[in-house]
């Protein structure tokens, strides 16, 4: 909403104001966390979100909940927040549409959500080069002990042997990727590049060409691109048929010089099993941006360990692809809002 006060220009003072005008029809209200902060959209959006949209956090909306529930007609979740609930849902009966900053909606009660008539999308395009580097780095960091090497170049005495930096050579080393959609394909593009040998599983079976593009042999089952891998990356969404996915038996069927890589959801692994297996010796290592929870608690046994390498859920979070994030939520909400088919609707299954 733009608000133009007309002076008169010979006088200029305030008695001589004219009119007041209200240009333009009012804005569409979309709530929103809240601005900056760890989970806040990020100060440098919202001047975008501004042109589209009268912004409303969720503190506004909280201190006004009668007036303002019946004016917001749409939601952008930025890292799971605000959480959407029965309650939030039941103050927000004009609420049409929410957007996800990202491509998991393992927070999300689908089900509930579309049964108050509330569409709901992601942000697929954005999020999959951005992630797939995360795996990657995530990868070469453990192979080549990034971290631990790191603090042996920083301390005072700089006491090391050759056998503390010596790392895995990833060139010819074999990788699993487990899940194999926009983002497993992205990261087998980026293996290929660091001429790994690539072994994948998916629910569904790739295109030949497109296994050939990227050299990938495709496993049927888990248990041989386990037993073969030299690196195991996660990469599936977390469902109930993904949770702890890799447990105790699965970690046994892995190599001992192998390294596990989750990129997907803390939940897809059983940790109590990883820990036991990183602490044993049942694996070589460890790398994970996702956790669960997120953080962990400060005294939990996985940051104790050396062999293990945890990043705070970095997935996609570089500048241009959360603008990105933030670009395709947009034009989700605005099609919602005009009738129009969603870029990137998520249904219930
Ligand atoms: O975790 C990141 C995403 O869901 O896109």
């Amino acid at each position: 909403m733009e608000i133009i006060i007309c002076v008169s220009s010979d006088t200029l003072c305030l008695s001589s104001l004219i009119f007041v005008q209200i240009m333009e029809e009012e804005l569409p209200w979309l709530l929103v966390n809240e601005v900056g902060g760890i989970r806040g959209i990020l100060h440098s959006h919202v001047p975008f979100l501004k042109k589209h949209f009268h912004l409303i956090t969720m503190k506004e909306f909280l201190e006004n909940r009668k007036d303002v529930g019946k004016k917001v007609q749409a939601i952008y979740l930025w890292w799971h927040k605000p959480v959407i609930d029965k309650e939030l849902l039941q103050s927000l009966p004009n609420l049409k549409v929410i957007a996800n900053s990202g491509v998991g909606m393992d927070h999300l009660d689908l089900n509930l959500i579309a049964s108050f008539g509330v569409k709901m999308a992601n942000a697929p395009r954005a999020v999959s080069s951005t992630t797939a580097d995360t795996g990657m780095a995530l990868l070469l960091a453990s192979a080549r002990r990034l971290v631990e090497v790191h603090n042996i170049s920083i301390s005072p005495s700089m006491d090391y042997c050759e056998a503390d930096i010596l790392g895995v050579k990833v060139a010819g080393a074999t990788l699993g990727i487990i899940g194999m959609g926009r983002i497993g394909y992205k990261i087998a593009v980026r293996a290929k590049a660091f001429e790994m040998n690539i072994l994948y599983h998916n629910r569904t079976r790739r295109k030949v060409q497109e296994e050939q593009a990227v050299g990938a042999t495709y496993c049927k089952k888990i248990d041989s691109l386990l037993q073969q891998a030299d690196f195991v990356m996660l990469v599936v969404s977390l469902t109930p048929q993904t949770h702890k996915l890799i447990g105790k038996r699965e970690l046994e069927l892995m190599k001992p010089t192998a390294t596990l890589i989750n990129i997907s959801r803390g939940a897809v692994v059983d940790q109590e099993a990883l820990v036991a297996a990183l602490q044993t010796g049942v694996i070589r290592a460890a790398a994970l941006d996702v956790t669960a929870p997120e953080p962990l608690p400060r005294d939990h046994a996985l940051l104790k360990l050396k062999n293990v390498i945890i990043t705070p859920h970095l997935g996609i979070k570089t500048d241009k692809a959360t603008y990105m994030i933030t670009e395709e939520a947009v034009e989700n909400i605005l099609a919602a809002l005009n009738g129009l088919p969603l870029p990137s609707e998520v249904l219930p299954s």
